[in-house]
């Protein structure tokens, strides 16, 4: 496929603790390669990832955070332009279960509601489990999020994570541009003040009782907003794998 053929672009934020396999997922899923060493991640970085879907090409773009508190501070700003979102952490380490529901809020806090799916990971170690099943199942329906058991080592369910997340974006896309088609009005509307290709900066939010937020803010770090369609236009990513 060529770069100028792809339709939809994903900007998908991997978050949790630090060491739970963030960067190993992305790497897996991207690469298709699984290192044993960690290397702790300074800030931000992303792989990209073409994939079909529903007879869709969609770009995955795969931003890999710090889990590090330390870098808190430089994280959340990529957050924002972000349309889907694994909250990972690992069967093996307690802390990174409990922390969930605050990664979840710090995302929220930059983007609002998006896609997200709850992620355990390091599943080929369910020997040495510190999580019950019924806590990890029990989190995901009070969160109401989908729950997906992982192992990056062993490639297990990491497709099929980021192919729900695909899923669920190309149905809220095609709801919102259903509900654009019934509403002309509110349809121009939209396009007016949702023009990512047009300003790749500014990025708005559909929430959903309707409303729009505008997060645009001179602090924002989006490299690529965009939340429609981009046919016929040159994508503005053209490497397969950057450094920040
Ligand atoms: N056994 C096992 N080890 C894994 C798995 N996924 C990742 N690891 C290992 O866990 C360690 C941490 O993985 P990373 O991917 O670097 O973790 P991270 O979440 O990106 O960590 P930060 O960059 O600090 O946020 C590495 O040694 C990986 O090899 C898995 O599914 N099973």
């Amino acid at each position: 496929m060529r770069e100028e053929e792809v339709e939809i672009a994903i900007k998908v934020v991997v978050v949790g603790n630090g060491a739970v396999g963030k960067s190993s997922m992305i790497q897996r899923y991207c690469k298709g390669i699984f290192t044993k060493d960690y290397k702790k991640t300074i800030g931000v970085d992303f792989l990209e990832r073409q994939i079909e879907v529903n007879n869709e090409e969609v770009r995955l773009m795969l931003w890999d955070t710090a889990g590090q508190e330390e870098f808190d501070a430089i994280t959340k700003a990529y957050y924002r332009g972000a349309q889907a979102c694994v909250l990972a952490f690992s069967v093996v380490d307690r802390d990174s279960f409990e922390a969930i529901e605050s990664w979840k809020r710090k995302v929220e806090a930059e983007v609002g509601e998006i896609s997200m799916v709850i992620v355990q990971n390091k599943i080929d170690m369910i020997d040495e489990a510190l999580i019950q099943p019924e806590e990890a199942e029990a989190l995901a329906k009070k969160l109401r999020l989908r729950f997906y058991n992982t192992s990056v080592k062993e490639n297990i369910n990491v497709d099929e994570v980021f192919r729900y997340l695909t899923e669920k974006y190309l149905e809220k896309l095609n709801s919102d541009e259903e509900e654009e088609h019934i509403s002309p009005q509110i349809g121009s509307d939209l396009i007016n003040s949702e023009s990512p290709h047009l300003n790749p900066k500014e990025n708005h939010y559909r929430h959903k009782n309707g409303k729009h937020r505008n997060k645009n803010d001179d602090s924002t770090i989006t490299l690529q907003p965009n939340k429609r369609r981009t046919k016929g236009r040159k994508n503005m990513f053209t490497s397969r794998c950057s450094l920040l």
